[in-house]
């Protein structure tokens, strides 16, 4: 078995991952860690997430930050569910021993050191880590993610975003003089577990936040390898991202031309399903599905693709699974979907 620790466990995504370890055929879940001065140290997690009362039993272990280096040492695989701060300062030492890293915050996400200072509000400091973070867009990057030591695992938008632009742009469908326009909702647990007003039951309502300004928007432009418009609401629901992206593609482009494109791309992928109606948050929720419908207008040359996962597992905890699995030379959706046939969690 793979050893395996989760630091940053009693939020929402270290939560989820949690659950997905203590399943997995081949990860052990050896311990589960917050930070130096949680209110949680101690607790069980099953305790602060009852859903999983008396089936996920390890203590919530306060981490010892001035030991990150025996961490590093002690596991084969480290899972950081933590703030964008915390896996930027601790990298360095996290990286120091055997462990392979897999890190859910977007520390490590961007090449570019100057959009950190922009988007995440602190300067990155380590440039070499950065150079050497691979992205972890696990239906896309596969042979990067098996050789990787540390994995940066993608945010939620460009998830959605990219699996669904990704099949237009390999094959040179989008038209340059039109940027894809990306409209997107979010469940509130996009936004962490942690108290704050405007993630509060009755200030929650359909809003559009973050306009030409969201962190995600340079992370999908770079993986995208061309720019976005991209919008994000927030839903007054817990869990799910819907993305409506609006593309003009290039001249003669045909309707068999996209689907032959969105074919290719995820035929044989038991986690990006290719629908036949508009998919609903409430088809993806608590799966680690990506869900994909679009439909082209020939007159005007537009594609409408509508795009639906998990916020906090497509979009966090099983894709970081998934990215685990190919580093450890296991099968992307092993852990996940009970096998290539039978779509649906293993939970
Ligand atoms: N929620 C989502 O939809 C997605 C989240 N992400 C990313 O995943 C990471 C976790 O997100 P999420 O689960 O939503 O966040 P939460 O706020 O729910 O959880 C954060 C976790 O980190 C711990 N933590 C908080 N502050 C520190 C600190 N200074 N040092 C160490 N640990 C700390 C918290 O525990 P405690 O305070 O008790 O120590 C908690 O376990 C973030 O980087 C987020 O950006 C990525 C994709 C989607
Ligand atoms: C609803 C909501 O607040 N969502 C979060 C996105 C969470 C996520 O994917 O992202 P990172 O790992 O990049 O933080 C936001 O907009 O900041």
């Amino acid at each position: 078995m793979i050893k395996t620790c989760i630091i940053g466990a009693s939020g929402y995504a270290g939560a989820d991952l949690a659950n997905i370890i203590q399943h997995h055929p081949e990860f052990e879940l050896a311990a589960l860690y917050v930070s130096a001065n949680s209110a949680d140290a101690g607790k069980l997690l099953g305790d602060i997430h009852p859903k999983w009362f008396n089936q996920i039993t390890l203590p919530l272990t306060p981490i010892d930050e001035s030991n990150l280096g025996s961490l590093a040492n002690n596991f084969d695989l480290i899972f950081l569910a933590t703030p964008h701060e915390a896996s930027h300062v601790w990298m360095p030492e996290l990286t120091s021993g055997k462990a392979v890293i897999m890190d859910l915050s977007g520390a490590f996400r961007i090449k570019n050191k100057d959009v950190f200072e922009q988007f995440y509000g602190f300067a990155h400091t380590a440039s070499d880590l950065l150079s050497q973070a691979v992205y972890g867009l696990a239906d896309w990057h596969q042979e990067q993610i098996k050789q990787a030591d540390l994995v940066a695992v993608p945010g939620c938008y460009p998830t959605a975003s990219l699996t669904a632009l990704k099949p237009l742009q390999q094959n040179g469908f989008l038209e340059s003089a039109h940027l894809p326009i990306i409209n997107a909702v979010s469940g509130v647990s996009g936004a962490g577990r942690k108290a704050a007003l405007g993630t509060s039951f009755t200030e929650v309502s359909l809003t559009a936040y973050g306009v030409l300004g969201h962190r995600h928007q340079p992370e999908i432009s770079e993986y995208l390898g061309a720019p976005v418009i991209f919008t994000p609401h927030l839903g007054n629901f817990k869990r799910g991202i819907l993305a409506t992206i609006t593309v003009k593609l290039q001249d003669g482009v045909t309707a068999e031309q996209i689907s032959a494109a969105y074919e290719s791309s995820y035929t044989n992928n038991p986690i990006v399903r290719l629908r036949n109606t508009w998919p609903k948050i409430d088809d993806v929720a608590n799966t680690p599905f990506c869900d994909l419908f679009w439909k082209f207008d020939p007159e005007s040359g537009y594609l409408v693709v509508t795009s639906a996962i998990d916020n906090l597992l497509k979009g966090a905890a099983s894709q970081a699974v998934q990215c685990a699995n190919l580093r450890f030379g296991f099968d992307s959706h092993l852990g996940l979907v009970a096998s290539k046939l039978q779509k649906g969690l293993v939970n």
